[in-house]
This record gives C-alpha cells, structure tokens and sequence, in this order.
C-alpha cells in the first residue's frame, strides 16, 4: 500500500484565447479554448479514512464540504465505478478565488482523480482520469492534464501545445460572483462579431513569442460578462492603464489577468491595482 499521505497540488488555470463556434443540442456550447496553468494552486491532501466513507475539511468558508464539492464528487465516481471498498479523508487548502473563471473546482477534483488513483492503488492512465474527469466537468479533463493545450468540443477534447514563454500574471478578481452558465446563456453565438484565433494562438506558442501571445489574448465571453458587470470592465480599463503588455477576462470570469514580462512592472500593476480591487496576485506561467 502506498503511504498514509498523498498530496496533490491543484493550480488554476487561464484562458489564453475563447471561441464559441454554436451551442448544441445537448445545452452545451462548442468552444475552442487554448488553457495554461499559472502557479496560484490549492493544495489536496488525501489519508485513508480507516472506514468507507468519503469526508472533506477545508480552511475556506466559502465552498461546499459536502456531495456538492467537485473533489468528493469525483471521490464517489471512483469509488462506485470501481466497487472501492476503502474510504478516504481530504483536507483541501483553498487558495484559487471560488466562481472565479479559474477552474478551481475542477482542478481540486482533477487533484482528487490523481491523488485517488494512488490512494486506492486503481492503476488507471492519464486518458482514463482524463475521460472519468468529464464526467465531472468540462474543465476537469484539462486539469488532469495541465500544461497547456487546445481544447475543443465542450473542452474535453484535448491537445497538448507549447507553453506561453515563462511571464508574470497579475490576477484581479472583484467581489462579484459569476454563474458560468448564466454567462453562456447570455451569448449569442450567431452574432459574435471577432472571433479570437485558435490557430494564431497557436502559432504564437509554437514561435515562444510573448508579444504575439498578448496580441492574440481573446475571450467571446467577455463582452457577455462585462456587460453584466461594468466593474469587470473598469479592472479591465485599469489593467491595461496600468501597463500590462496584454489583458484578457478569463473563462466566464469575473477574474481579469494582465501578462506582464518584467517583474517590476508587475508588482507596479499589483500595487496600483489594490486601491480598486481586493483580491489581486502576481503569479508564473507554469511549464
Ligand atoms: C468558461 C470555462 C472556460 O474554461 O471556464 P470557467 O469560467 O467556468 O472557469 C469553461 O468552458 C466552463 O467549464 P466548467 O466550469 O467545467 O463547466 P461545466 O461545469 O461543464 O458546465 C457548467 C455550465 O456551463 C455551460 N457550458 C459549459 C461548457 C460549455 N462548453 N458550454 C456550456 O454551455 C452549461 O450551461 C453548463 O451547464
Ligand atoms: N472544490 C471546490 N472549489 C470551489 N468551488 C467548488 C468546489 N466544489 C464545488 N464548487 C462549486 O463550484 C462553483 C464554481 O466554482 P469554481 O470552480 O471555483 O469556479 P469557475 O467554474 O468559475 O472556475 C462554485 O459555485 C462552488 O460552490
């Protein structure tokens, strides 16, 4: 048996660019996504439980401890499709903002996948976490992944990519609670007028080139959420004042990120940033 501890950080992630090409039958909307993980990272830590149940604990006040939590949800998907007889006990620090277009729900229950594959010694492939991860969530089969890559269908289609070149992200999240769903039921797909770049994005990672990185930053969900919320908007006006080289919403947001490549100037925008918004970070690119 493995030791007693299993540990497993779970970083948030960024959207470098978002398209949504239709909404389907099945509600979901097509998307063409390119995602990175930045080093702002919840941290898992998973013990056998000595009996067959599930329970979690966490710092936050501010997620679910129950059923509702993505990583115990994704502790009795395991447990039910393998017939797990074990139990388990995670303690989750919490330290990515909630409801923040981070995907912190979902890399704590990517954490879960991978800290449970080896807990309870199941044996499974990245693709067979990857696959068990969509059940969960759109978002979860790229955090089981990490790096970056370019995820198509809901997002659970994945291709590894290059990373951005090792930068600075200045993360900004208001006080505002965004509903995914709700920004995606506000978008109308037939009248996006720009639509961001996959394969420019692409290009740009593949060259190691930050300047077309910035130039390429695109999100169809932004106009959508900074309509709902013009504070978004002004972070966003102030970012950019700031000096950041690029300046993007991410995923369904609130969040805004500012990619920056010298440390100075990002601990400038930070700095500048306090006076409008309490939740401010300066984290790397991982990779
Ligand atoms: C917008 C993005 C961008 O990375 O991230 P967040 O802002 O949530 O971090 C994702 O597409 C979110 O992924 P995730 O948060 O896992 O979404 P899910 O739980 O699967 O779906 C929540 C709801 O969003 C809508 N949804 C989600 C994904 C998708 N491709 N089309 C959709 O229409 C659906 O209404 C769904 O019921
Ligand atoms: N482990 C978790 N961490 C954060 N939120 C969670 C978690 N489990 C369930 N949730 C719920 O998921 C919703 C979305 O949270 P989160 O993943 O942080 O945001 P986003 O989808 O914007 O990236 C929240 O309303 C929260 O109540």
């Amino acid at each position: 048996m493995e030791s007693l501890y299993i540990y497993e950080k779970a970083p948030a992630k960024i959207n470098l660019m978002l398209d949504v090409l239709h909404k389907r039958n099945d509600g979901f909307h097509e998307v063409e996504m390119i995602m990175t993980m930045v080093d702002l990272a919840d941290r898992l830590t998973l013990s056998n439980s000595g009996t067959g149940r599930i329970s979690l604990s966490s710092q936050s006040g501010y997620i679910p401890l129950d059923d509702k939590n993505l990583a115990v949800k994704a502790a009795r998907l395991l447990k039910q499709r393998f017939g797990v007889n074990r139990g388990v006990h995670m303690h989750l620090e919490k330290r990515i903002p909630v409801a923040a277009g981070l995907a912190g729900g979902s890399s704590d229950a990517a954490a879960a996948l991978r800290g449970l594959n080896r807990l309870w010694e199941l044996g499974l492939s990245m693709t067979e976490l990857e696959e068990l991860g969509a059940e969960l969530g759109s978002d979860v089969p790229f955090c089981v992944r990490g790096g970056t890559a370019l995820a198509t269908g809901r997002g659970e289609k994945l291709e590894t990519i290059p990373n951005p070149p090792r930068c600075w992200v200045v993360l900004a999240k208001p006080p505002i609670n965004v509903s995914t769903a709700d920004v995606y039921g506000g978008l109308k797909a037939a009248e996006i007028a720009v639509h961001p770049s996959a394969s420019g994005m692409r290009e740009a990672l593949e060259q190691g080139s930050f300047n077309r990185v910035c130039a390429g930053l695109g999100n169809v969900l932004e106009d959508v959420t900074l309509n709902l919320y013009p504070d978004v908007r002004r972070l966003k006006e102030i970012m950019e004042q700031l000096g950041s080289d690029g300046v993007l919403m991410s995923g369904s947001g609130p969040t805004v990120f500012g990619l920056v490549a010298k440390e100075e100037k990002a601990k400038r925008i930070c700095n500048g940033l306090r006076g409008f918004c309490e939740e401010v970070y300066a984290v790397r690119t991982l990779g």
